[in-house]
């Protein structure tokens, strides 16, 4: 998510970070920055006495660094980035300027200055805009420098060379990180932690905002100013004196342009970093990165059989986008990528993803024939269906079914302690999981609930994989597999039924057939624990019409009307803070008269998963309970 307008502003440039510095890469992949990193290789030497103040020479040296970065950039590939970013933290005290020690005696003696004293950091930033003309470079360097002032305590000797021999100190200027042991050593902080960090992220955004809307609003329109303004124009140009020729229009007929749209315009766009990930899985780049040396994207290319030139932008979006690491030593994965986008990860979501790739993509984008056609996607009339990833694989090829088989059981087991534990369910003695796979949260169900026996009811040629998968702890008796279809056949006895990431991919048709098949044989006092993917409430307002037909997320307050139809009672809610607004979907006792003859289950509906927006983790989402009196 990019809370900072003007980060927006550079989604569509290409942006380097000319620091090697992690924590830096973190703070501004954080704030929604899409960047490649190439470090600086200015060896960061300035003659110290020349610079009126510790905080010019920490500029200098930012700038140094970025040039560097961009020059090299552009003598490579005779193009340079749009914006190279150079930072550089120093502190300073008592007139004395602090950088990394260069071994551990030096940390001590940085150490022992700063102990029970105040000392200023500041990081120096610069912000330079390249462009290439005619084989040369042009510059516009912008650059500025925050100050946190940080009081350490009275440090002892022991706990000084404690700290020290922790190893800490070594690559951070000053000899301490505040964001990690070093906090411990800190009193007060006066300012911007992050700059202390390694980069003043606010000021950066005003930075920004004063470059890109120099009249000082933070909207891309064009300033309606005609006097005093200079600053960057959407390509990142220097914006001249003189007012643009929509402006000029817009004064002589009194109406300004509507707001820039930029998310529209964004999304628009995103397809193209999804469109990467699905090629890098395809081309299996990330298992060809995984634990060995960094490869050189020649040798990425010469191993794909791809050419150079096409594999190092594949690459370098990768390296954007947060999956590989870019050094001089060239490409590596980073730790997401060798869990999950690995054909092994220990959480291998590469099926999803290439799933994703070639298949519902194509059932999505034509719901508008649906709605026109009066046609129901789900019946096969657009040559496809959906239903589970997992039960949908059986039309596909044997790798594909396997792959999404794996993708399923990681994020069952991300998600399965989480599901097990958000209820007590230790009243129940059998569960039956509906659609359960590999049997990924029947197992940490069983752990969860040493009493209970769980068995995982699934299609045939789901279950004949079981045995490749390990789940997450031992085997045991408690858990059985069952083959079968929960929409043909007739559902296995069980106090309680689990329903569990399977409904998002249905229609309402087909939710209200399984649940009314659940509620049926349900006994008295059995119950239905419902995980699913929900919507927000304001994603379900939107998502509706497209929704009811093509199934999708549905909001918990919509499957616990469902549910309450259905003769289910006292549903009720649970969500993980984060997403407060899904308490709302708690819901009141149904009235016993509502309620089938002899059917009174006590229903739980768990919501795990995603919310609306696809970036966020998955899991950290809501859940929600729903409970009988
Ligand atoms: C005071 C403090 C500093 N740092 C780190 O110190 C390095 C400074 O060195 P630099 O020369 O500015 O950067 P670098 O690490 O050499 O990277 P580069 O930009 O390539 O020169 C940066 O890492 C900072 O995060 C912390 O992580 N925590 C702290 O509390």
């Amino acid at each position: 998510m990019v809370l900072c307008p003007v980060i927006r502003k550079l989604l569509h440039k290409r942006v380097v970070l000319a620091s090697a510095s992690p924590r830096r890469q973190e703070i501004l992949r954080q704030a929604g920055l899409r960047f490649e990193v190439v470090p600086s290789r200015f060896k960061e030497m300035l003659p110290k006495a020349l610079f009126p103040s510790p905080p010019a020479y920490a500029v200098e040296t930012a700038k140094q660094k970025a040039l560097e970065v961009a020059r090299r950039m552009h003598q490579k590939d005779l193009r340079a980035p749009d914006v190279v970013i150079g930072a550089d933290t120093i502190v300073a005290v008592g007139g004395l300027i602090l950088e990394k020690p260069v071994d551990k005696q030096d940390a001590y003696s940085m150490l022992s200055r700063l102990s029970g004293k105040e000392h200023s950091v500041f990081t120096g930033v610069a912000i330079v805009h390249c462009c290439s003309r005619d084989g040369r470079l042009d510059t516009d360097v912008s650059e500025f420098y925050e100050e946190t002032r940080v009081r350490f305590s009275e440090l002892s000797e022991d706990l000084l060379w404690e700290y020290i021999d922790s190893g800490e100190p070594m690559d951070k200027a000053g000899g301490y990180g505040i964001q990690a042991l070093g906090g411990m050593l800190v009193e007060q902080v006066h300012g911007d932690f992050l700059n202390v960090v390694g980069f003043p992220l606010n000021r950066f955004c005003k930075k920004l905002a004063e470059l890109y809307y120099p009249s000082g609003r933070e909207d891309p329109r064009p300033a309606q100013s005609h006097q005093g303004r200079g600053g960057r124009d959407e390509d990142g140009g220097e914006r001249t004196q003189a007012a643009g020729p929509e402006e000029a229009v817009s004064s002589r007929t009194g109406h300004s342009p509507p707001p820039f749209p930029t998310g529209l315009l964004e999304l628009v766009d995103s397809f193209k970093a999804s469109k990467a990930l699905f090629t890098a899985c395809k081309l299996k780049v990330f298992d060809l990165l995984k634990d060995g040396a960094p490869l050189k994207a020649v040798d990425v290319a010469g191993k794909l059989g791809a050419s150079a030139c096409g594999t190092g932008r594949l690459l370098d979006a990768c390296v954007a986008l947060g999956f590989l690491q870019k050094t001089d030593r060239g490409y590596s994965n980073t730790e997401t990528a060798n869990l999950h986008l690995t054909s092994d990860g220990a959480y291998s979501l590469r099926g999803l993803v290439l799933h994703h790739s070639d298949h519902p993509w194509d059932l999505s984008a034509r719901p508008e024939s649906a709605g026109r056609d009066g046609v129901d996607p789900h019946d096969g009339a657009l040559g496809e269906r959906t239903g589970p990833p997992c039960q949908a694989s059986c039309a596909h090829s044997e790798e594909t079914r396997l792959g999404l088989l794996r993708a399923m059981h990681s994020l069952a087991k991300l998600t399965a302690r989480h599901v097990a534990t958000a209820f007590d369910l230790s009243r129940f003695g059998s569960a039956c999981d509906l659609g359960g796979c590999t049997g990924a949260l029947a197992y940490v169900l069983a752990r969860e609930y040493p009493r209970l026996r769980v068995t995982v009811f699934d299609l045939p040629e789901v279950l004949q994989h079981v045995a490749g998968f390990q789940p997450d702890g031992p085997r045991t008796e408690q858990v059985s597999f069952l083959p079968g279809d929960f929409f043909e056949d007739s559902l296995p006895e069980a106090d309680l039924y689990v329903v569990s990431r399977i409904l998002r991919d249905w229609p309402d048709g087909k939710v209200h057939e399984l649940l009314s098949r659940v509620a049926r044989a349900c006994k008295p006092g059995g119950g239905l624990l419902l995980v699913d993917v929900a919507a927000g409430p304001e994603a379900e307002a939107e998502a509706e019409g497209l929704r009811r037909r093509a199934g999708g997320e549905r909001s918990a307050a919509v499957y616990a009307h469902l549910l309450r139809r259905l003769g289910f009672a006292d549903v009720r809610a649970a969500a993980p803070s984060a997403t407060p607004t899904l308490h709302r979907a708690c819901a009141r006792p149904a009235s016993p008269r509502a309620h089938p003859a002899g059917l009174f289950p006590p229903v739980s509906l768990i919501r795990v998963g995603q919310t609306a927006s696809p970036r966020e983790e998955l899991g950290t989402a809501g859940s929600c309970k729903c409970g009988a009196p």
